[in-house]
């Protein structure tokens, strides 16, 4: 085996797969196995390098995940919920490290991943970069700072391509409220108001999503008191952010024992 990790990037043509392309071919510290596409991608069997406009790398796109995944140690995996669930078993059973960016995850998918997550490392988060990962901590501290008659609310803006709501990141944010303030999200998450909602009902955390343009991810966390608000905010410019937390977990992953991590494990926050 070569002496720098192999890594296989999942969702090969996608906003993410792309970025994640380039960031690992620009690494020293890892080194591209595979690019995965799905099955009919006009991409398979072309090189990754001229299908993303550049020189030859030597890395054919495949839609066989077990073949790209017996080349490497890890797979960085941004793509669909269904793709995730597939991965996850068979990263599994090849025991690579597997770093998971997918969000829209339902309860019978996140089942399954817990389950492959017995067999090897999986690194999971709705947000990889580490600003978000910090506010997520600032969110816990602010939310246990103030009493319940503060309202907590998570308002995102996404680009008008985005399939899922309230984003990852807004999930994040609302359980790191929600722990913070003591609560279950499940039972006080408030989502999609429209219409005669009646007020606001008391503890509620409520989520709110814009849908617009090329918006990379905007998040931000607003208490509102009597008299004052505070307002905790994350702007993603570039999505070179998460490709960089991804990679950097993927790596951190080397030497870890079988289980379910996310990036505060990575970044040790
Ligand atoms: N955790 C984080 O930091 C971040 C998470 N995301 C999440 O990552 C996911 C992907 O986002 P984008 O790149 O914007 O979406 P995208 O739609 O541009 O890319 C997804 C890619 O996955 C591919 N794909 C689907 N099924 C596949 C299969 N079976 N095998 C191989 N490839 C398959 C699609 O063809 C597409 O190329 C979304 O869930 C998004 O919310 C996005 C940015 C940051
Ligand atoms: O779909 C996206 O683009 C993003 N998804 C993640 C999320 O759902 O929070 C992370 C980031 O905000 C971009």
């Amino acid at each position: 085996m070569d002496a720098l990790p192999g890594i296989v990037i999942a969702g090969a043509s996608g906003r993410m797969g792309r970025m994640l392309i380039g960031t690992v071919l620009a690494s020293d510290k890892a080194r591209l196995a595979a690019a995965i596409q799905r099955p009919g991608h006009d991409w398979i069997g072309r090189d990754i390098g001229e299908c993303l406009g550049g020189a030859p790398v030597g890395v054919k796109v495949t839609d066989d995940p077990l073949e790209a995944f017996a080349k490497a140690r890890a797979v960085i995996d941004f793509t669909t919920p269904a793709a995730t669930v597939e991965f996850a078993a068979l990263a599994a059973q090849a025991r690579l490290v597997h770093v998971i960016g997918t969000t829209g995850l339902e309860p019978e998918h996140l089942a399954k991943i817990d389950a492959a997550a017995r067999h090897a490392v999986i690194v999971r988060a709705g947000n990889m970069s580490l600003g978000v990962n910090l506010l997520v901590t600032l969110t816990r501290k602010v939310a246990a700072a103030l009493d319940a008659d503060w309202d907590i609310e998570v308002i995102e803006a996404h680009h008008n391509k985005k399939v899922d709501a309230p984003s990852g990141t807004a999930l994040m944010l609302g359980h790191a409220a929600a722990e913070g303030r003591g609560v279950d999200l499940d039972t006080m998450r408030d989502s999609g108001r429209d219409g005669i909602t009646g007020a606001r009902r008391p503890g509620a955390i409520g989520f709110s999503a814009i849908r617009g343009g090329d918006i990379v991810g905007e998040h931000d966390v607003l208490f509102a008191g009597t008299g004052e608000r505070i307002v905790l905010r994350h702007i993603a410019t570039d999505r070179a952010i998460f490709a960089r937390g991804a990679l950097k977990a993927a790596l951190w992953g080397q030497d870890k024992g079988p289980g379910a991590y996310d990036m505060m494990d990575v970044l040790g926050l």
